[in-house]
Formats: structure tokens, C-alpha cells, sequence
């Protein structure tokens, strides 16, 4: 596996609202190598969507603390001007495939002069912006006269590869791709996958993959992250994850995943994830732990002070890290 090409340190996004303030992000620290694809998975609401958009520095106007370093080959990107990261930094060097994108395009605007307005903005020629954009469609698979048609005469498959083709056009490093098979037929959903994979070796990029699907996860994960109530609550190599999940929350998600193979009971997580206004103390997870309830030693530990990182032996090349006091 490649270098360090994106070092997160103790990263921060709240939300300011009327009932009280979202730590939607509440100081995560996770390294992406060179040619790495790594999978941020969690339930709904656990601050995956949040870091894709720290990553990108894309967010509302309510966003009330941004915290915490973000290093892109040792260049620290969080704290630059917004002018040097526009750019710069953003579609260059990191893209995103935002959640949901596809429903985004506006349907009375030509495909083409879509996918090139963050590059006119960015100072490229509309000549040179729409060279780039036809080529991007051409290597999603997708012709190159497509730049003249609208979105509204094109499938919903072939809308998430216009979104693709958006993303991977200004040659960036990086791409966050945020659910970018929800909303897909199986399918679809399929040729998708096999298209980020070959898009991958081409362009030799490395994914930050944000999904809630453990299994479709595996399908591209060299490394898996799981995240917990705006906490990482597990990292490490794909194998360690999937063949020694760790953390209770991990385990919970791994036994959840419905198996066509094995005939058992799906084991469900009970309880939701808790409100991000006032979390749980100590370990969020333990309202919900089954350790915490069945094992009096951790009584006034898990509910107090929060678990440190601590490294476990593993397979994998990237270190196994889990934050959980069962293995302190
Ligand atoms: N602009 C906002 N203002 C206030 N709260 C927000 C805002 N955006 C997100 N949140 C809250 O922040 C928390 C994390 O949301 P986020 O979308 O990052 O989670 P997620 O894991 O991506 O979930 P999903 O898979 O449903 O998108 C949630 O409680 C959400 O309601």
C-alpha cells in the first residue's frame, strides 16, 4: 500500500439548531494511504455524510465549529483561505459524489454545461472544461455527445455516472463517494461498482467510501472505519474488520448483515443512535452495549471516561484500532 496521502487529526463539525448544538463530527483522526479505498460505514445519522463535507469544506451556513487538522500530502488544507482551497484543492485534488447527487442535476440545463461550471469557476477555458468533461463521460462508459443531451432523458443509472464522470474530471487524488449506489436497482447498482473499481486503477485513486451497507462495503474496502455517534469507534484493514470485528458496535453491525448462505436469526442492535445534542458520557455506544449490561466491572467506566484508541494485533498491513474499554 501506497503513502500517507490524507491525515485527519481530531476533527470537528457541529451543527448550531435551535434545540442545542450537533457534534455531528466530535474528533476523529484516521489516515488515508495512496491508492487506498477506505469505507466509513455507520447507521444513519453517525456523522458519515458531515466528514465527507469536512473533507470537502462544503457545509450550511449553520455550521457552528470547524476544528481539527486535515493534511493532504502534508499540506494542511482545513485552515487555508476558501479561495486557495476552491482553487486548488476542491474537484482538483479532492471530489466528492455527494449523497443523492444524481437527483441533483438540474433537468432543463445540458449535461455539459453542468459538469463544467465548477471548472469555469475555477479559471479553465470553456473549451479545455468541456474536452475534460467529454473525456471524464467517455471513461464512465458513456458517449461523448452525451455533454448535449439533459438529464432528463437519461436513466438513473446513467445519471450516477454523469456524477462520477463530474467527479474524476479534474484528475483529483481523492474522491468521497457518499452512498453512491443508493437508489440503484441491483443491477445497476453492480455495473456501478465495477465501474468505481476500474475508474480506481486508471486513474489510481483513493476512495473514502461512506456507506450504512457493511456488505457492499467489502466489495471495495481495503480498510473499513466505523463510525459511532460522530465518534470512530473501530479502523483497520478490511480482513481485521470483517474476520475480528472488535468493537461491540462493529459486531452488532457485522451480525446484522442478512446472509443468503447461512440460515440463522438476523441479530439486531437494539435501541437507536443517541441525539447528537447530548450524547451518552463516557462511550456513546454503551446504552446499547451488551458488555456494559452483562459485565459489572465496566459499570462506572464505559459511563464515565471515554475509551482511548487502543491498537489490537492484526492481519493487515494498517493498524487495527478500536475504542473500546474491554481491551484495556
Ligand atoms: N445542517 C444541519 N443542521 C443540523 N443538524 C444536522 C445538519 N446536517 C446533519 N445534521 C445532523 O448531524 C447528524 C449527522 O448527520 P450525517 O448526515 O452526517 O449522518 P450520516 O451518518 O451521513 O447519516 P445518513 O446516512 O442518514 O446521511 C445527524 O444527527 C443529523 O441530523
Amino acid at each position: 500500500m501506497g503513502m500517507t496521502l490524507l491525515e485527519v487529526r481530531n476533527a470537528r463539525l457541529y451543527y448550531a439548531t435551535t434545540k442545542g448544538v450537533v457534534k455531528a463530527v466530535d474528533g476523529i483522526s484516521f489516515e488515508l494511504n495512496e491508492g487506498e479505498t477506505l469505507a466509513v460505514v455507520g447507521e444513519s445519522g453517525s456523522g458519515k455524510t458531515t466528514l465527507g463535507k469536512l473533507l470537502t469544506r462544503v457545509w450550511e451556513r449553520n455550521v457552528s465549529v470547524v476544528d481539527g487538522e486535515i493534511y493532504l500530502e502534508g499540506k494542511e488544507i482545513l485552515h487555508i483561505p476558501e479561495e486557495e482551497f476552491r482553487r486548488e484543492i476542491r474537484w482538483r485534488k479532492i471530489a466528492m459524489v455527494p449523497q443523492a447527487s444524481m437527483n441533483a442535476l438540474n433537468p432543463v440545463i445540458r449535461i455539459g454545461d453542468q459538469m463544467i461550471e465548477p471548472l469555469l469557476l475555477q479559471g479553465t477555458s470553456r473549451d479545455e472544461a468541456l474536452k475534460m468533461a467529454m473525456d471524464a463521460l467517455e471513461s464512465v462508459g458513456l458517449p461523448r455527445d452525451l455533454v448535449n443531451r439533459y438529464p432528463h432523458q437519461l436513466s438513473g443509472g446513467m445519471k450516477q455516472r454523469v456524477i462520477i464522470a463530474m467527479s474524476i474530471m479534474a484528475h483529483p487524488k481523492v474522491v468521497i463517494l457518499d452512498e453512491p449506489t443508493s437508489a440503484l436497482d441491483v443491477i445497476t447498482q453492480a455495473n456501478i461498482m465495477n465501474l468505481l473499481k476500474k475508474l480506481k486503477w486508471e486513474f489510481r485513486l483513493s476512495y473514502i467510501f461512506v456507506t450504512h451497507d457493511l456488505s457492499l462495503a467489502s466489495e471495495l474496502a481495503d480498510s473499513v472505519a466505523i463510525m459511532y455517534a460522530g465518534k470512530l469507534v473501530e479502523i483497520g484493514g478490511a480482513e481485521d474488520i470483517y474476520g475480528n470485528p472488535s468493537h461491540p458496535y462493529t459486531q452488532g453491525l457485522i451480525s446484522s448483515v442478512p446472509t443468503l448462505r447461512v440460515d440463522k436469526n438476523l441479530s439486531f442492535i437494539a435501541g437507536e443512535v443517541p441525539s447528537l445534542i447530548n450524547p451518552p458520557a463516557g462511550c456513546r455506544f454503551h446504552p446499547r452495549c451488551p458488555f456494559y449490561r452483562d459485565r459489572d466491572y465496566l459499570k462506572g467506566l464505559c459511563d464515565a471516561k471515554e475509551p482511548p484508541m487502543i491498537e489490537l494485533e492484526g492481519k493487515a498491513s494498517r493498524k487495527h484500532l478500536v475504542a473500546c474499554w474491554l481491551y484495556k
